[in-house]
């Protein structure tokens, strides 16, 4: 694997008017890599991957893309993925791809796995295809860098990892991906740094073998629980807002 920097995150944070959401993140993505961001819900994962690739800008810090200089340089799939109706699966990527110059729609539904809903109107998707012709449309244009938010999330175990597979070919290509998850078992199998967020900061981050040694524990479930505890509760910043 290339230990080349693809994307560098230097003393980034954000808020929301009065709402501080992430704050002092730092890290690096290393090109070839597949890098995992855990973190209970409302650690503000989806807040961070939205300000990597640019939806937000942040309110402190840096974010600076360093990979190759290609048309699209990054892809990403959002956590709820939206596409314009009455297209179909492969309409809807053959005009990302017109747009960018971005190659063939089968051959992109074909990586994911979607060829057989190629003529399916995207309205008439289900949950998991739908996730799926997210992940082909952030990979429109070959984009060295591939950020994707909870792809597995509402998708049946085979298709999950399905999913965590094609990403983890995807980074074999040289390409990085960037995803992240709740399922602890996939991010095991799959990745090659982890980065864990607890209320807005990173809380720990290395290879998992890194992790199990400072957390001393043999599973991602015990890092997590040994930084965020047992709880049955969602943390929300902010307060009641
Ligand atoms: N636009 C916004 N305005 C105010 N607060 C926000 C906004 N977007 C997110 N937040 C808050 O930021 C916190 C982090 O949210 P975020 O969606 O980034 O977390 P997450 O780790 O992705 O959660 P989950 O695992 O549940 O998807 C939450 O408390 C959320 O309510």
């Amino acid at each position: 694997m290339s230990e080349e920097t693809v994307l560098r995150v230097d003393g980034v944070s954000k808020s929301f008017g009065p709402v501080d959401v992430i704050a002092n993140v730092s890290f690096s993505v290393s090109s070839g890599s597949v890098v995992a961001v855990i973190g209970p819900n409302g650690s503000g994962k989806t807040t961070l991957l939205r300000t990597l690739v640019g939806d937000l800008r942040p309110t402190d810090g840096v974010v600076s893309y360093e990979g190759p200089d290609t048309d699209r340089t990054i892809g990403y799939l959002p956590q709820q993925p939206t596409f314009r109706a009455g297209f179909t699966a492969a309409e809807t990527l053959a005009f990302y791809s017109s747009l960018l110059d971005g190659g063939d729609p089968e051959a992109l539904l074909d990586r994911v796995g979607l060829v057989d809903a190629a003529d399916r109107n995207v309205e008439n998707l289900s949950g998991g295809m739908r996730q799926l012709l997210g992940i082909a449309q952030a990979t429109v244009g070959d984009p060295p860098l591939v950020v994707l938010d909870e792809p597995a999330s509402g998708l049946d175990p085979n298709m999950s990892e399905h999913v965590f597979e094609t990403a983890a070919r995807m980074a074999g290509e040289k390409r990085t991906v960037l995803i992240s998850s709740h399922d602890m078992a996939l991010v095991e199998e799959t990745a090659d740094d982890v980065l864990v967020l607890n209320r807005g900061t990173v809380a720990a981050s290395g290879t998992l073998e890194e992790l199990y040694s400072r957390f001393e524990t043999d599973s991602l479930r015990g890092v997590l629980n040994a930084i965020v505890g047992e709880t049955d509760r969602v943390e929300v910043v902010g307060g009641n807002r």
